[in-house]
């Protein structure tokens, strides 16, 4: 299993804010296969926009792409995180024991995962290239964490959490309505923890974000 299981003719890349797109597109850049474009803030916004793509569309790959934040002790700021699953982390209802998730409730499903292996070669590929990477669980929130307790709620919640963001799971949400295949790349801004907007790298993270666009057309040779 790999990257030989998919061959996109066409990599639809969805990012949350301009500024991300750039990124992601000085990586591509020059690649025809590649479609960067940003889709708003939010899983509702990443969702709409992304069925909205891949409707008028035909893509082999759909790729949520930006900055996030790394959970402490697994994802510094400037790495790179590629997704092994797209979390719902917190699509689900609270309850005296705790929080019970979506699939749980049996409502639908609150995780997507890339296609086996995928994530851990990309990861490794991105590394061979001196980026610092890693491959590990991605959450989706649509509160973006504050407060030390809710991460240690959220890295309990999800074994091996390695970052938030809060687009992931709307535009794989969409991918699995159309049949896609999807992956998740975050470049880490800031730490998953009391809120610090002062404090956040996004210049080291785009950066990461870029580098990590260029190993993904080289990649996908
Ligand atoms: O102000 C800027 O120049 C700027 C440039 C690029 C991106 C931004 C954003 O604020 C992007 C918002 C986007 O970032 C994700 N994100 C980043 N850190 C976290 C986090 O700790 N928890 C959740 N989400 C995070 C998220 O996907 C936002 O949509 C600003």
């Amino acid at each position: 299993m790999g990257k030989e299981t998919i061959s996109p003719k066409r990599i639809l890349v969805v990012t949350a804010v301009e500024a991300e797109r750039e990124a992601v597109w000085r990586g591509v850049e020059g690649d025809p296969r590649f479609y960067v474009a940003a889709g708003g803030a939010g899983p509702a916004a990443a969702a709409a926009f992304a069925a909205r793509e891949l409707a008028a569309g035909e893509y082999g790959l759909v790729v949520s792409a930006g900055i996030g934040g790394g959970f402490p002790d697994r994802a510094p700021v400037g790495a790179v995180v590629v997704a092994s699953e797209i979390v719902a982390a917190d699509l689900g209802a609270e309850s005296p024991e705790g929080f019970i998730g979506i699939d749980e409730l049996g409502f639908g499903i609150g995780r997507v995962r890339p296609p086996e292996g995928l994530a851990d070669e990309l990861a490794a590929a991105m590394r061979e290239s001196g980026i610092e990477a890693l491959a590990g669980p991605v959450l989706t929130v649509a509160t973006a964490t504050g407060t030390a307790e809710t991460a240690r709620k959220l890295a309990e919640r999800v074994e091996g959490a390695a970052a938030e963001a809060m687009e992931g799971f709307g535009v794989a949400a969409a991918a699995r309505l159309f049949g896609r295949p999807v992956m998740e790349i975050r470049g880490i801004s800031n730490a998953v923890g009391p809120r610090d907007r002062a404090a956040w790298r996004i210049g080291d993270a785009l950066k990461a974000l870029e580098a990590a666009g260029r190993t993904l057309k080289e990649w996908f040779r």
